[in-house]
């Protein structure tokens, strides 16, 4: 889709009625504009159409309605009461590093990432932990299925008739065979547990089950479900991207992995029995720069983010466009369109978000979408990935077994990298 904007310019059309968007106006016009979200969001009713949640809700309106439920449980407060936990999957994470360290074999970090990324949504969203880390395996290929998953909903969002024939339907669910199985089963028992003791801990479904007890006029026990399913399902792969693509690019560049290690060491936090805090991590400038930059340059999402055109039409760019076309704009296009970030767009340059411009540019830094439509989770990938990244940095050298070898990787609504092994060292104290 790049190469299409680099060739064809801003207005790619990529379906009968259906226009990929690259003016830098596409962020504001579209994404930041009450656009009705387009069909293919359909789909995101998962198991089936009984399961509606804000993301499947296509009306500006009535998506807003249905967050307001959900969306006290995000703010950065409330989520740091699993600060702890998140810890000890990290602590969990490194027992793994410092394993493949200690025997100088090389680490697949898309794998290790993933259990880590899949065990801090549960215990974000319902303070479980899935356990792929303590038995540092895919257990029940939970994750391998979820991959599948996601290609399905990227594909068949648009052919939502034979989705709803052949799976989206409640005979199917109820047939209960979909591959779904250990994450599906651990969330719902979950639910079930909760509801006998919803304040277990202050996580966010005993945010959306008071709030059920409060407003059970504008909320059911399904919405609770559907929020549970959707945020398992978008808060993991996505976090896991953020991830690999900030080592991935750091390690590319060692200075600047020297610069963050300088710039923890120059805070004081050395101790490494402990987990960098997200406090701490948040008042580190230039590990903030390459963690914005690692989700400019590669973020989580290549796919576009289709709106409707209203029935009085849309112009961008001096183009008018009639009412009722698909325009998407695409968080990789927007992020790597030199018109907007310059000749080096491609490049990872974590400097950028230093320089004076970069406010201006904050505004075109679209990796959670933007607007009403906007990922609610983005408070909880800014904790993992800080305190992640922070760690990481301080406690490891990493190297490429293969320094010429490129990541491979597979994009459907979020991408999945992979192929890229390394050798993980303990790094020395303070160095
Ligand atoms: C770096 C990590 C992440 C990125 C880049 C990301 C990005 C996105 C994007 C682009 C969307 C769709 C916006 C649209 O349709 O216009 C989205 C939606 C969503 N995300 Fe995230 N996300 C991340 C992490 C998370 C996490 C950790 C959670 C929760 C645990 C989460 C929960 C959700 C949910 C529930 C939706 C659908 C919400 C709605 O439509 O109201 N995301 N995310």
């Amino acid at each position: 889709m790049i190469q299409l904007h680099d060739r064809h310019g801003h207005f790619i059309r990529i379906a009968h009625n259906e226009l990929s968007v690259s003016h830098p106006d596409a962020v504001k016009k579209i994404l930041l504009s009450p656009l009705r979200k387009a069909d293919w969001y359909t789909i995101i009713a998962f198991p089936d159409g009984r399961y509606q949640n804000p993301m499947s809700t296509t009306d500006p309106k009535k998506k807003i309605e249905r967050s307001k439920n959900l969306v006290p449980g995000y703010n950065i407060s409330n989520l740091l009461q699993s600060e702890a936990a998140i810890d000890d999957n990290i602590h969990l994470f490194r027992s793994w590093l410092d394993k493949f360290s200690a025997n100088g074999q090389p680490i697949n970090l898309d794998q290790y990432f993933a259990y880590l990324t899949n065990d801090n949504v549960g215990e974000v969203v319902f303070s479980k932990s899935f356990g792929f880390l303590r038995e540092g395996k895919d257990i029940g290929n939970t994750i391998q299925n979820s991959l599948g998953h996601n290609a399905y909903v990227a594909i068949m969002g648009f052919y939502g008739w034979l989705h709803t024939l052949l799976v989206g339907n409640s005979f199917v669910t109820w047939l209960g065979i979909m591959p779904y199985g250990h994450i599906i089963e651990t969330a719902m028992n979950s639910v079930k547990d909760r509801q006998r003791n919803v304040d277990a801990r202050f996580d966010l479904m005993s945010h959306w089950l008071r709030a059920l007890d409060e407003h059970s006029d504008r909320m059911s026990v399904r919405d609770v479900h559907a929020a549970v399913f959707n945020n398992i399902a978008a808060g993991a792969d996505t976090v896991a991207c953020g991830l690999q693509s900030f080592v991935y690019h750091m390690i590319r560049h060692p200075t600047a992995w020297q610069r963050v290690r300088d710039e923890i060491i120059g805070a004081g936090l050395l101790d490494e029995n402990t987990i960098v805090s997200f406090t701490d991590a948040q008042k580190l400038p230039y590990l903030q720069a390459c963690i914005t930059e690692a989700l400019r340059v590669f973020g989580p999402v290549p796919m576009g983010l289709p709106r409707v055109v209203g029935p009085e039409g849309l112009y961008i760019g001096g183009k008018p466009l009639p009412g009722g076309t698909i325009v998407s704009v695409n968080p990789h296009v927007i992020h790597q369109s030199k018109e907007i970030w310059g000749p080096d767009a491609r490049e990872f340059n974590p400097e950028r978000w230093l320089s004076e411009d970069s406010a201006k540019m904050q505004k075109y830094w679209i990796p959670f979408g933007a607007g009403y439509a906007s990922c609610p989770g983005q408070n909880i990938a800014r904790i993992e990935l800080s305190k992640i990244t922070a760690t990481i940095v301080r406690d490891y050298d990493i190297h490429l077994v293969d320094k010429a070898q490129e990541w491979k990787y597979k994009a459907y609504f979020t991408v999945v990298p992979h192929s890229w092994p390394v050798y993980v060292n303990r790094a020395k104290s303070g160095q």
